[in-house]
């Protein structure tokens, strides 16, 4: 699809009030036309006729024969503000609808772009920063907005252009041609710097970003850097982001005014050219000097519109770059995505095989190679090892953040690959090292997973997490706010808050992610008895540094890079005095 039509698709839905925008604008198009006329009028019609008789004058369709001079004047010269008061009246209704589609096509965009950045797998955004997607969201949508009201102005700007030259060879077809000159001329303008225009808002747009995320990424770190001093550094990094920003602005807009500047000399010189030509005309008594007033009016009409039209290819080739951000996102491939044969799973066993699996997050280095593991519907599969040695990314092809790149890995015997991904994940609970909570209630966080739960259900979550306690403590109990990140909890709270919520969830699987090595011994053990509960009949797949953890859970898998090193029971792991032996002796457990 063309970059234009796939533009107009966002505006489809309001095709209505767009029709009814360019009906509209026909008739205020009229009204404008009519505008300088009454001066005409009374210049030709009303002046001459008053030297001779001051009353009795015929005007087309009126009898004003008893009327002074300067009422008809008044009467005319109201005319004009009738004639005002209509186009203005009509433009504004024109503005109101067109400005409304505009931003209902930009929401339109803007929730498309969101959810398909929602659908794309972790690895697109691994290799991105969040600001970046978030500013392609928030401000690039918006020149789709642009698009449409600037694409409106130049459809009234295309009438008001063919019905002022039409009125003006009705009066004098030769300075109508004249006034013809300036097209190419301006079409050569709008040449020269459509490109640049363009390729400068792009490197507008890409500082913009940059600003937003050194703001974005600084302000979230603010603990950090306060703690480590580092605030002068990070003022100095956003001051060269913002710097840079605004010499790409200050290029941009030293272009547009160079280019304006090139477009109003070409009108001025056009527009004396024409004066000349009709002042000459006057004298020949071709034309009155109420049809140069009226002609001069015209002029200004023809020109308004043909000025905004270079200024409108120029804003265009701006909206274009912001669009086209945008549409680079939605044209990133989903390879995450669910097959076209693929079927729901509604309820697991919780049987898990790794076959001959391979991945990497980039095709230049491989980080897991040949993983063969079966897991048994309800057991409990401890991995441990090194660190960087793949345990996180072997357990993230589970949910599907990823799929391998090399053989498979089946659930209930079917390749991951041939599930609906959300059935899938409807079947997984995953608890983290930090319970990633959002600024919201207690609530809210706990049925996260299940926004349809009833308030006894959440409650009883959260008091097998053994978080009722102190969830009671707080001044609003499950209403309470638990602030950016969950700041204001304890992270041992937050834990528990994300262990409340794989109990409401209640699903086969259960993946554990260091969920405790980010707490103090005593917590800890009093997490560990919570978690224990949580792993009951469940397919648990935990990934702990913490050996003692796990020494006695049923199966150990030991990873050593990428590949499984050893696999058994914690002490017959020991007995063989491998790699999992020696992390259980620096533990200090022997
Ligand atoms: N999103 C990512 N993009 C690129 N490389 C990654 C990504 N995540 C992890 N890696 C790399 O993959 C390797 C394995 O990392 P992984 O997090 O799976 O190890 P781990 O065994 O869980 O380590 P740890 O115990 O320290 O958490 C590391 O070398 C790491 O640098």
């Amino acid at each position: 699809m063309s970059f234009y039509r796939r533009v107009l698709t966002y505006f489809r839905p309001d095709l209505r009030p767009t029709v009814v925008c360019m009906g509209l604008t026909l008739v205020a198009n009229a009204f404008n036309l009519l505008r300088p006329w009454p001066l005409k009028y009374i210049v030709d019609k009303i002046l001459p006729a008053a030297g001779h008789t001051p009353h009795g004058l015929t005007l087309p369709g009126i009898d004003i024969s008893t009327w002074s001079i300067s009422a008809v004047v008044a009467l005319v010269c109201g005319l004009m503000v009738v004639f005002h008061l209509l186009a203005g009246g009509i433009g504004y209704v024109i503005n109101v609808l067109t400005i409304r589609v505009g931003l209902h096509g930009l929401m339109r965009l803007r929730t498309e772009l969101y959810a398909y950045l929602h659908s794309l797998p972790l690895k697109f955004h691994d290799q991105r920063r969040s600001a970046d997607s978030s500013f392609r969201v928030a401000y690039d949508s918006q020149s789709v907005q642009a698009y449409y009201s600037k694409g409106f102005f130049l459809f009234q700007s295309a009438i008001s252009l063919v019905s002022t030259f039409a009125m003006m060879w009705y009066f004098d077809w030769s300075i109508a041609l004249l006034s013809l000159i300036a097209i190419p001329l301006m079409m050569l303008a709008i040449f020269i710097y459509a490109k640049r225009i363009r390729d400068e808002s792009t490197t507008v747009a890409e500082r913009e970003s940059d600003v937003l995320t050194a703001a974005q990424e600084g302000l979230s770190s603010v603990k950090m850097v306060q703690a480590f001093g580092r605030e002068e550094h990070e003022v100095q990094e956003f001051s060269t982001s913002a710097r840079e920003s605004l010499d790409a602005n200050l290029k941009l807009n030293a272009t547009s005014m160079r280019s304006a500047l090139l477009v109003g000399t070409i009108i001025a010189a056009s527009s004396a050219a024409m004066c000349y030509v009709g002042a000459l005309h006057v004298l020949s008594g071709k034309l009155t000097i109420g049809g140069i007033w009226y002609l001069s009016s015209l002029l200004l009409m023809l020109y308004q519109p043909l000025e905004a039209l270079t200024h409108i290819a120029w804003a265009f080739q701006a909206a274009a770059a912001g669009t086209q951000r945008c549409f680079e996102i939605l044209d990133k491939e989903n390879d995450v995505a669910d097959a076209p044969d693929a079927v729901p799973i509604t309820s697991a066993l919780g049987e898990i095989v790794f076959e001959n699996v391979a991945f990497g997050y980039s095709s230049a280095r491989e980080i897991l190679h040949d993983v063969n593991l079966r897991i048994s519907p309800g057991e409990t599969v401890a991995f441990v090892g090194g660190t960087g040695a793949g345990k996180s990314t072997l357990l993230s092809l589970v949910p599907r953040f990823y799929d391998p790149t090399g053989g498979s890995v089946l659930l209930d015997g079917k390749d991951l690959r041939a599930l609906k991904k959300k059935s899938l994940r409807d079947q997984i609970s995953i608890v983290l090292q930090d319970t990633l909570l959002f600024s919201t209630t207690i609530r809210e966080n706990i049925a996260y997973g299940r926004p349809d739960a009833t308030e006894e259900e959440i409650i009883e979550a959260a008091k097998r997490a053994q978080a009722h306690e102190f969830i009671m403590a707080t001044p609003d109990g499950y209403r309470s706010q638990v602030g950016e990140r969950g700041g204001h909890l304890s992270v041992g709270q937050r834990q528990r808050i994300g262990i409340a919520r794989a109990f409401l969830k209640n699903a086969p699987l259960l993946i554990l992610d260091e969920p405790t090595s980010a707490l103090d011994p005593t917590t800890e053990s009093a997490i560990m008895q919570t978690i224990e509960e949580l792993m009951r009949g469940r397919t648990t797949l935990i990934i702990t540094h913490r050996i003692a953890t796990v020494h006695r859970v049923n199966k150990i898998v030991v990873l050593a890079k990428g590949t499984i090193a050893e696999e058994g029971k914690g002490p017959e792991l020991v007995q063989r005095g491998g790699v999992y032996a020696s992390l259980y002796r620096s533990a200090n457990l022997t």
